[in-house]
C-alpha cells in the first residue's frame, strides 16, 4: 500500500498541526455543553507515522539495537521471544528537537489565544518514551513560559490521555490540548464530530521556524462518498473544511505579501460559506442530520452547496459595503 501523502509531507516539514472546529451557531453540537472551542495541537513528526513495522512469521527473538556514531555506545535489548505462530512488531522514534518544537508551538498558541493548555501522554506506561515528551514540555514551560502564563492567568498542565479525554467530554471547552501524533489524529475527529461534523474542522501545520504553513481539512478523502459519486449516485459531502483549507492558505499568502485585498477575499469567502448555512439555511446532509432533519428536502448535494456558496460570495463582492471594497477589485 502507498504511504499517506499528507503524512509524508507533514513528516518532511515537521512541526505541529492545530485543529480547530468551525462553529456555526445554527448547527447544534452533538456534545451540547461544548460552548467554547477545543483546539487539538497534534505533533506532526514521528511515532506511528514513521514507524518500521513487520510481520513475524516464525518463532524467534526480536531485539532493539542502537549503535552510536562515535562507536562508544551499543545498546542491544531483547524485546520479545515469538512463538511459532509469529505475530507483529514495530519500532518507532521521535527526536528531542522535534518535541521541543512541538512544545514551543503549543505554548505560543496558548499565549496567542489566551487559552489554558493541557498536554497528554501515557507516561505511566511508557516511562522512557512518553516521559521524555513530558520532561521536555515541563522544562521548557519552567524555563520560558511560566511567568508569561501567570501574567495572562492561563495554566499549563500535563494529564494522562485517558483522564484528559473524559475531562474533555464533560467540560464546556475553551482550551487547547497538545497531543502526540496518533492521539491527536484520533481525538481531532472526536472533537470535530462532537462539534457537529468532520466537515467542520480546520487543520493547519506550522513548522518550528514559523516559516512554512500547510493548510488542509482534518478529514480525509471521504472515500465512501467518492465511491457513490463514481457509481453515478448523488452525494451530499460537506466542503466547508476544504474551503477553509483554501481560505486559511489564501489569508496566509496575503499576510506574507502584505496584500490586503487577498486577505479580505479569504475572509469574505469564509463568511459567504458560513452564511450559506447560518443565514441561507442551505446545508449538506451531515449538518441537516444534526438538526434532526432526515427528509431529502432538508439538504443539498455536494455540487449544489458549492453553487450556493459561489452565489453568496458573488453577491457579497458586488455589494457596495465599504469594508468589501478591496475584494471587489479581484
Ligand atoms: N487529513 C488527512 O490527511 C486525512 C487523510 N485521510 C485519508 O483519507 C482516506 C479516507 O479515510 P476515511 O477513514 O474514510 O476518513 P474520512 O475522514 O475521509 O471519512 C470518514 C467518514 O467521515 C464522514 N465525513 C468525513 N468528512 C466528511 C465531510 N466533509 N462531509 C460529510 N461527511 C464526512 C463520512 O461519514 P459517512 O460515510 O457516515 O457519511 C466519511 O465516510 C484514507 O486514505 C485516509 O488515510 C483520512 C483522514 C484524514
Ligand atoms: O496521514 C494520514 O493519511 C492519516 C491522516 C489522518 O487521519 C489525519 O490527518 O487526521
Ligand atoms: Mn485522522
Amino acid at each position: 500500500m502507498w504511504k499517506s501523502p499528507n503524512g509524508t509531507i507533514r513528516n518532511i516539514l515537521g512541526g505541529t498541526v492545530f485543529r480547530e472546529p468551525i462553529i456555526i451557531p445554527k448547527i447544534p453540537r452533538l456534545v451540547p455543553h461544548w460552548e467554547k472551542p477545543i483546539i487539538i495541537g497534534r505533533h506532526a513528526f514521528g511515532d506511528q507515522y514513521r514507524a518500521t513495522d513487520i510481520k513475524i512469521k516464525k518463532a524467534g527473538k526480536l531485539r532493539l539495537q542502537f549503535s552510536s556514531d562515535d562507536g562508544k555506545e551499543n545498546i542491544d535489548l531483547k524485546v520479545y521471544e515469538f512463538p511459532k505462530s509469529g505475530g507483529i512488531a514495530m519500532a518507532m522514534f521521535n527526536t528531542n528537537d522535534s518535541i521541543k518544537g512541538f512544545a514551543k508551538a503549543s505554548f505560543e498558541l496558548a499565549l496567542k489565544r489566551k487559552l489554558p493548555l493541557f498536554f497528554t501522554t501515557k507516561n505511566t506506561i511508557l516511562k522512557n518514551y512518553d516521559n521524555q515528551f513530558k520532561q521536555i514540555f515541563d522544562n521548557l514551560f519552567d524555563k520560558e513560559y511560566k511567568e508569561k502564563f501567570q501574567a495572562l492567568k492561563i495554566t499549563y498542565e500535563h494529564r494522562l490521555i485517558d483522564d484528559m479525554v473524559a475531562q474533555m467530554l464533560k467540560s464546556k471547552g475553551g482550551f487547547i490540548i497538545a497531543m502526540k501524533n496518533y492521539d491527536g489524529d484520533v481525538q481531532s475527529d472526536i472533537v470535530a464530530q462532537g462539534f457537529g461534523s468532520l466537515g467542520l474542522m480546520t487543520s493547519i501545520l506550522i513548522t518550528p521556524d514559523g516559516k512554512t504553513f500547510e493548510s488542509e481539512a482534518a478529514h480525509g478523502t471521504v472515500t465512501r462518498h467518492f465511491r457513490k459519486h463514481q457509481r453515478g449516485e448523488e452525494t451530499s459531502t460537506n466542503s466547508i473544511a476544504s474551503i477553509f483549507a483554501w481560505t486559511r492558505a489564501i489569508i496566509q499568502r496575503g499576510k506574507l505579501d502584505n496584500t490586503d485585498d487577498v486577505i479580505k477575499f479569504g475572509n469574505l469567502l469564509e463568511k459567504a460559506t458560513l452564511n450559506t448555512v447560518q443565514v441561507g439555511g442551505k446545508m449538506t446532509k451531515d449538518l441537516a442530520l444534526m438538526l434532526g432533519k432526515t427528509n431529502r428536502s432538508s439538504y443539498v448535494t455536494t455540487e449544489e452547496f458549492i453553487d450556493e456558496v459561489a452565489k453568496r460570495l458573488q453577491n457579497m463582492m458586488l455589494s457596495s459595503n465599504e469594508d468589501k471594497k478591496g475584494v471587489c477589485k479581484l
